[in-house]
């Protein structure tokens, strides 16, 4: 696959590679990072559904809450930054959409972010007038079909602006500020977020919602659990209690005043390091209970052979002598992490129920074989996941696809294996702007952070 290797700013300036720094000696580190962007973006879009004005306490400040703040912002709700409490940004106050106050055309841009993508066209059926969507050049390769012919069943009109009836974006969404809502069947097995992209409205359907999949199971459950308990939390009723049916009974949703919990998914690099360095991460504020996938690392990081405690709300993690490879299902969004401590793993690992990580912010699973043997590993695809053999790995370029976990990949493979270099770090941004800097922190709490460029770079591309 052709990778992006040539990063510029906005002014047109090349961007260098970012040489991911070496770990000479295990790490030790206590580490907070930024809130759940699955978390941030569900609040956002019910704050902006609910009766009255909410806030959000310690949010995430990425590129895809900021694109999930506008998108709203077009569609009528008032976002305001206040002062709060959080190491990484303003709390968020939200005054629900005005289908009056949005102009009769917006124009929303999604990015890259999956969940502006799928989350806010069905807000913007509820209101009066075209909303039209587009986003990065690879966000119009994403799987988008479902959520297009769920609204139309649903007798809102998608169209491309051009005419005729699009399959991805771009596509307006025409709105008449009213969905009846009822039955309805779709086939979520590209990404769990048409799932909740339409729990999340369904209760400001004026019948309310019955969906219910059809086809090869839904990927990435715990997400759904997340929008359910998310929902359950603001007042709506949701049953799930049959397997791929949820009934969301309509009424209102319940304003709120709400904390976000750090990105478990995104504390996955750093909790990494302490097994790619044989040393010790722990993260303080670690949540007793979560719907987050990230919970996972607890068992995931313990397979591979590291120490894992959860005492007094503190996780930490301890590297064990080697990494152990295994089987992981159902990774998730967690998998480029998990790849890349496989790649440096003593034994061969196989990942599982990942096939449509090939729609994500890239098609991952080609991604990561690729970044992986470019480096000398042995990765292979399967038809749901990936296959990764031991191999001694040595110094090059990570390329990052505009993809934050491709880029975080490779910072962990630049820990373990001297003269990594990683191509677009900036794409971090979009739910981790702080992970650069959050990243030599981490190695600096027991010494300098020691760069590619200072220590052997053999092999690498430039
Ligand atoms: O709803 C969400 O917040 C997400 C759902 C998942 O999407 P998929 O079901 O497409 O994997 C996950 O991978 C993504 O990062 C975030
Ligand atoms: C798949 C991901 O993102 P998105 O919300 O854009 O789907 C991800 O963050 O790993």
């Amino acid at each position: 696959m052709t990778a992006a290797a040539d990063v510029r700013d906005d002014s047109g300036m090349h961007v260098p590679h970012w040489p991911a720094p070496f770990a000479s000696r295990p790490v030790d580190a206590t580490v907070t990072v930024p809130g759940s962007k699955s978390l941030t973006n569900r609040y956002l879009v019910l704050a902006a559904l609910a009766d009255g004005p909410s806030r959000l306490r310690a949010p995430l400040h990425s590129r895809d809450s900021a694109l999930m703040i506008e998108a709203l912002r077009q569609l009528g709700a008032t976002i305001t930054e206040v002062p709060g409490d959080g190491a990484f940004g303003p709390d968020l106050e939200v005054v629900p959409l005005d289908p009056d106050a949005a102009s009769s055309l917006t124009r929303i841009d999604c990015g890259l972010a999956g969940t502006v993508m799928r989350f806010v066209p069905p807000l913007a059926a509820l209101r009066n007038g075209e909303s039209v969507f587009d986003g990065d050049p690879h966000a119009r390769k994403r799987p988008m079909g479902t959520i297009i012919e769920a609204l139309s069943a649903l007798g809102v009109a998608v169209s491309a602006e051009e005419g005729g009836t699009p399959s991805s974006l771009p596509f307006v969404v025409e709105g008449t500020g009213e969905v009846r809502g009822g039955h309805l069947v779709i086939d979520a097995s590209a990404s769990s977020q048409f799932v909740s992209a339409l729990l999340l409205v369904g209760a400001r359907f004026t019948e309310g919602l019955h969906l219910e999949h059809v086809g090869k199971p839904v990927p990435s459950l715990d997400h759904i659990n997340m929008t359910v308990a998310v929902l359950r939390g603001a007042g709506v009723a949701v049953d799930d209690s049959v397997p791929n049916h949820w009934v969301v009974s309509p009424g209102p949703i319940r304003a709120f005043d709400q904390r976000i919990e750090q990105d478990l998914s995104n504390a996955g690099p750093f909790l990494a390091a302490a097994l790619a360095s044989r040393g010790t991460v722990r993260i303080p504020g670690w949540p007793d209970e979560t719907q987050q996938v990230g919970d996972l690392w607890r068992s995931i990081l313990a397979a591979m052979g590291a120490e894992v405690t959860l005492h007094g709300g503190v996780l930490t993690v301890t590297g064990g002598p080697h990494i152990k490879g295994g089987e992981f299902a159902d990774t998730s969004e967690l998998a480029p992490t998990v790849a890349a401590l496989c790649a440096l793993a003593t034994g061969p690992s196989r990942l599982t129920g990942i096939a449509h990580l090939r729609g994500h912010e890239t098609d991952r699973l080609a991604a990561l074989v690729t970044e992986i043997n470019r480096l000398g590993g042995d990765a292979e695809e399967t038809s749901d996941g990936l296959v990764i053999r031991p191999a001694k790995l040595h110094a090059g370029v990570v390329h990052s696809y505009a993809d934050h976990r491709m880029a975080t990949a490779g910072a962990i493979l630049g820990l373990a294996v001297e003269g990594v270099q990683v191509e677009d770090i900036g794409t971090t941004a979009k739910t981790m702007p702080d992970f650069p800097r959050l990243w030599t922190g981490m190695l600096a709490q027991n010494g300098p952070a020691e760069t590619a460029s200072e220590g052997s770079s053999g092999g690498a591309e430039h």
